[in-house]
C-alpha cells in the first residue's frame, strides 16, 4: 500500500517505524485463524494505515528493514537494523524509533539494541500474538501504545522498551513466557517498568543496569558477531555438544545449566577443555527464574562466568558483544555485572 499522506505538524515529535516482520504483519486465510498463518506478509504502510490515530500524537514514517518470521532472525539483519537505528537517532529531527518484530526472538533483538544503541532517545519494540487479519488482532493497539510511548517526554533514557498488551517491559528483563497468549511478554524476575493507562505511558520503576549510550559496545564497523553457542544441559549430558561447539569454531559458549547453573559431571571435562583453548564459558540456567550466581565449585576457578538474571539467549548476546572487546573471562565477568 502507498502511504496515506499526512501533513507533518511542527509541534509533534517525529517517530520512525522500522518493520522487520512477525505476526504483527501476519496474514491468515480466515479471521478465526490464530496460528498457521504467514508471518511477515503485510508491509509497513498497510500496518500504519490501519491505525490512523497515531498521526494525532506524532509525525510517523515507516520503513521496511526485513519481512521475516523472527525465528529466522540473523546477525546480518541485526547489524543492518542497529546501524539504521543509530543513523536515524543521530538526526536532530528524529525523536524516537519504533520497531515491529516477530515475538519469537523479540526479547533478543531488544536486548541487543539495548546494548548497542548510541542514543538516549526512545527505542521501542512491538509485536503481536494474533495475526493482523484475526478477530482481536493485538497489533493495532500495540502500535498506538508504542507511538504514544515514543512521543512521551518520560520515555527518554530508559533503555530499549517493549510495549505490548498494555504494559511497558525493559529489554534486559523481558521474556516471552507463553507460546500462545497475548500477555506473553513478562519480566517475571524484576517486573514491568510501567503501564499504559488509557494509552498514556506511566512509569513505576527504572533499570539499574547500564544500557544504550552508556555501554562500551559499538557495532558501526562490525560485519558479523562472534560465534557463541548455547548448550542445554539435561540428564545424561556427556559433553558432546560442548565438544561440537569447540569443533565448530565457537568463541564462546553459554551453558544453560540445571538449577543454579549446574554442570553435569560428565560434561565438565569438555567445558574445561574449551576454556583452556580460550573459549569463554558462561554459566546460565535453564530454570526460568532466579539468578545464576557464583559457585564454589571448580567452575569459577576455571574462569567460567555466571550470567546473573540473564537467560541463556540474552547471556549469549552479552557474551557476543563482550567478545568483540576481549576474550579475558575476568573482563567479560565485569560486563555481566554491569549490563
Ligand atoms: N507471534 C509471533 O510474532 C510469532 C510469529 C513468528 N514465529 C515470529 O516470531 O515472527
Amino acid at each position: 500500500q502507498a502511504p496515506t499522506q499526512h501533513v507533518a505538524k511542527a509541534q509533534l515529535p517525529n517517530v520512525c517505524i522500522l518493520a522487520t516482520g512477525g505476526t504483527i504483519a501476519g496474514s491468515a486465510a480466515s479471521n478465526t485463524q490464530m496460528t498457521g498463518y504467514k508471518a511477515g506478509a503485510i508491509g509497513i504502510q498497510t500496518l500504519l494505515n490501519a491505525v490512523p490515530e497515531i498521526h494525532k500524537v506524532a509525525n510517523v514514517q515507516g520503513e521496511q528493514i526485513s519481512n521475516i518470521g523472527s525465528e529466522s532472525m540473523t546477525h546480518e539483519i541485526w547489524l543492518k537494523l542497529a546501524k539504521r537505528v543509530n543513523e536515524l537517532l543521530a538526526k536532530p529531527d528524529v525523536d524516537a524509533v519504533v520497531i515491529t518484530h516477530g515475538t519469537d526472538t523479540l526479547e533478543e533483538t531488544a536486548y541487543f539494541l539495548n546494548l548497542v544503541t548510541k542514543s538516549d532517545k526512545p527505542v521501542i519494540l512491538i509485536g503481536a500474538m494474533h495475526p493482523a487479519t484475526a478477530i482481536s488482532a493485538d497489533g493495532s493497539v500495540n502500535i498506538l501504545n508504542a507511538v504514544n510511548l515514543a512521543a512521551s517526554k518520560d520515555a527518554k533514557g530508559r533503555g530499549v522498551m517493549i510495549a505490548m498488551n498494555d504494559v511497558i517491559n525493559g529489554a534486559r528483563d523481558v521474556q516471552k513466557t507463553n507460546t500462545l497468549r497475548v500477555d506473553t511478554f513478562q519480566s517475571p524476575e524484576l517486573g514491568y517498568l510501567g503501564y499504559f493507562e488509557n494509552g498514556r505511558p506511566v512509569f513505576y520503576k527504572a533499570t539499574t543496569r547500564k544500557h544504550t549510550k552508556d555501554t562500551e559496545f559499538d557495532v558501526s564497523e562490525l560485519k558479523d558477531l562472534p560465534r557463541v553457542d548455547i548448550i542445554y544441559s539435561h540428564v545424561n549430558d556427556d559433553g558432546k555438544m560442548a565438544e561440537a561447539a569447540v569443533a565448530n569454531g565457537a568463541k564462546g559458549v553459554v551453558h544453560a545449566g540445571t538449577g543454579n547453573g549446574s554442570i553435569h559431571e560428565n560434561a565438565e571435562a569438555a567445558l574445561y577443555d574449551a576454556a583452556k583453548k580460550g573459549i569463554v564459558v558462561v554459566r546460565a540456567a535453564r530454570v526460568p527464574n532466579g539468578p545464576t550466581i557464583e559457585s564454589t565449585e571448580a567452575w569459577d576457578k576455571a574462569g567460567f562466568v555466571h550470567a546473573g538474571t540473564l537467560n541463556p539467549q540474552k547471556a549469549r548476546i552479552l557474551l557476543q558483544l563482550g567478545l568483540t572487546k576481549t576474550n579475558d573471562p575476568a573482563k567479560i565477568a565485569e560486563m555481566f555485572g554491569k549490563y
